[in-house]
């Protein structure tokens, strides 16, 4: 994936705690995100998607601030939809409607624009990604990586400056994600994503390593990316 800009306004976490069912997963975490391509890595449970969950305001920190281009997203999830967009592994879980028109409609109307106008919007978009033929299929009948453009496709079209991706490609074949890898690395908003598959964020600018709430490792690919999977090898005495 190339890096579609240089820098962006910023995400800053100044000493953000989270605690989750009596654990603490986030500890006083301080970051500035400026990047426009940051991965983030480390082993299940590490806190990555309770990060991400954090800057979208699905969860809210126990202490700390954060601010996200200017937005606090105390104000929750809906209310940061302008600006964050937020892509899931599982397309199934956030699919909602029967029809590719009718999911890729309702983020525009929930933004105050009319029905007729949205339609036209959806038209336009689909136009522009040559899946015109999209509009009235059952999501049912797509397949997972086809649904997961119709997530994609769903967010870019609230024009959100900030994407979030929380490991998009796991149910992914190679072409898909490679199709995927392709659209995402031409888009201007600053991307974050989660992955375990690191050849995915080779080309990214900066890579967050976090073990047990905390930063382990942070900079650039050649030199997080590397170190994780020594790590990983030594952990299984390899
Ligand atoms: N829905 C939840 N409710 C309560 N606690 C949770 C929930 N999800 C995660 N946690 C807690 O938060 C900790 C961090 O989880 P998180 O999902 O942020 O890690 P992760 O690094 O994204 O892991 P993975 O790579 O497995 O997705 C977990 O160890 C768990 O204790």
């Amino acid at each position: 994936m190339t890096n579609s800009a240089d820098t962006c306004p910023s995400i800053t976490f100044d000493q953000v705690s989270l605690t989750r069912n009596n654990k603490c997963v986030l500890k006083d975490l301080s970051l500035e995100l400026r990047e426009s391509r940051i991965g983030l890595i480390g082993h299940n449970g590490s806190g990555k998607s309770s990060l991400v969950r954090l800057i979208n305001g699905l969860l809210q920190p126990d202490s700390g601030r954060i601010d996200v281009h200017g937005h606090n997203p105390s104000c929750g999830p809906e209310n940061m939809s302008a600006q964050v967009g937020f892509i899931f592994q599982n397309p199934d879980h956030q699919i909602i409607f029967p029809t590719v028109e009718e999911e890729l409609c309702f983020g525009l109307i929930n933004q105050g624009v009319s029905k007729k106008q949205a339609v036209q919007q959806v038209a336009d978009f689909l136009a522009t990604q040559q899946r015109s033929d999209w509009a009235d299929q059952a999501v049912h009948s797509l397949s997972d990586g086809q649904k997961q453009l119709v997530c994609i496709f769903a967010v870019l079209l609230m024009n959100p400056s900030v994407l979030i991706l929380d490991e998009p490609f796991s149910a992914l074949d190679l072409p898909t994600r490679y199709q995927i890898m392709d659209l995402l690395s031409q888009l201007p908003q600053q991307l974050l994503m989660i992955s375990h598959e690191l050849d995915t964020l080779e080309s990214f600018e900066r890579i967050i390593w976090l073990e047990q709430g905390q930063v382990f490792l942070d900079g650039p690919p050649d030199q997080v990316l590397p170190a994780y999977q020594a790590a990983a090898r030594r952990a299984r005495g390899l």
